[in-house]
């Protein structure tokens, strides 16, 4: 069993009079350990996947199975304590807390999690070591560029050590040397850490990190390049 299974997914948008269907039918399965990218045109429901995967946002139809947990369909208080154990998300730009320090902002969402004070410790300070920035524990946002803003935010989106990290064009708001500097280091989390990773891209080269890229089209997974890990080539519809 895929630690991520999408069958049927169906997303429906009503506008007016108008019915957005940006995902129909979606199959997909996601290994343990696998660095996904998604690209595709503006609109096409890139978002709209990430958000439903996170528990975000409801299907209209379909089922997704996280490490063997139905997550359609949960109510509200499972499905937030879910996320707060199984999911990550990075955004793309990083909303952090302006009142809080890094150390603050990346603790935030082990708070709701049942770990002791020492235990919670351990684990921002693990995550804001690896992303580099330890050192930086007691700034203020303010205080940090753009960069390690991000960083943060990835710190953050690490600290459960979550079943999967969604990334939403994480590298989106960024300027190409800092970009490069994020790459690398979800390159890194992916390869030495083993985090899985479902991301979306518009870049082309932020996709290249990936050992598997998809593109969404017309509500569907069009192709896949590269495969599970990297191995044997594969598409994108469930195998
Ligand atoms: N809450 C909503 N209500 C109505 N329509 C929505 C909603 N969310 C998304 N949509 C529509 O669904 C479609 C897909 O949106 P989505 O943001 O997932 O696309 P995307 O591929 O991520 O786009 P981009 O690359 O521009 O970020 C769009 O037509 C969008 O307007």
């Amino acid at each position: 069993m895929a630690l991520v299974e999408i069958r049927g997914l169906t997303k429906r948008f009503k506008k007016g009079d108008e019915v957005i269907t940006p995902l129909e039918s979606v199959d997909l399965d996601i290994e343990r350990g696998d660095f996904v990218s998604l690209m595709g045109p503006s609109g096409t429901g890139k978002s709209t996947l990430l958000n439903v995967v996170a528990g975000i946002d409801e299907p209209t139809a379909g089922t997704i199975t996280v490490d063997g947990t139905v997550i359609t369909g949960m109510a509200k208080g499972p499905l937030a304590d879910w996320r707060a154990a199984h999911l990550g998300y990075i955004f793309q730009t990083h909303n952090l807390i302006p009142v809080l320090t890094a150390y603050e902002n990346v603790e935030l969402p082990i708070l709701l999690l049942p770990l002791s004070s020492a235990e919670r410790q351990k684990r921002v300070e693990l995550a804001l070591e690896a992303v580099g920035l330890k050192d930086r524990a007691d700034h203020y946002p303010r205080q940090l560029s753009g960069g390690q803003e991000q960083r943060v935010g990835i710190a953050r989106a690490i600290v459960a050590n979550p079943t999967i990290i969604v990334a939403d064009e994480p590298t989106g708001s960024l300027d190409t040397a800092t970009s490069l500097q994020i790459k690398a280091l979800l390159k890194q989390l992916n390869e030495q850490l083993g985090m899985t990773m479902l991301m979306v891209t518009h870049d082309e080269q932020m996709a290249l990190i990936a050992t598997r890229r998809l593109r969404l089209d017309n509500g569907h997974i069009v192709d896949g390049v590269g495969g599970h890990n990297g191995h044997a080539p594969a598409v994108a519809a469930h195998t």
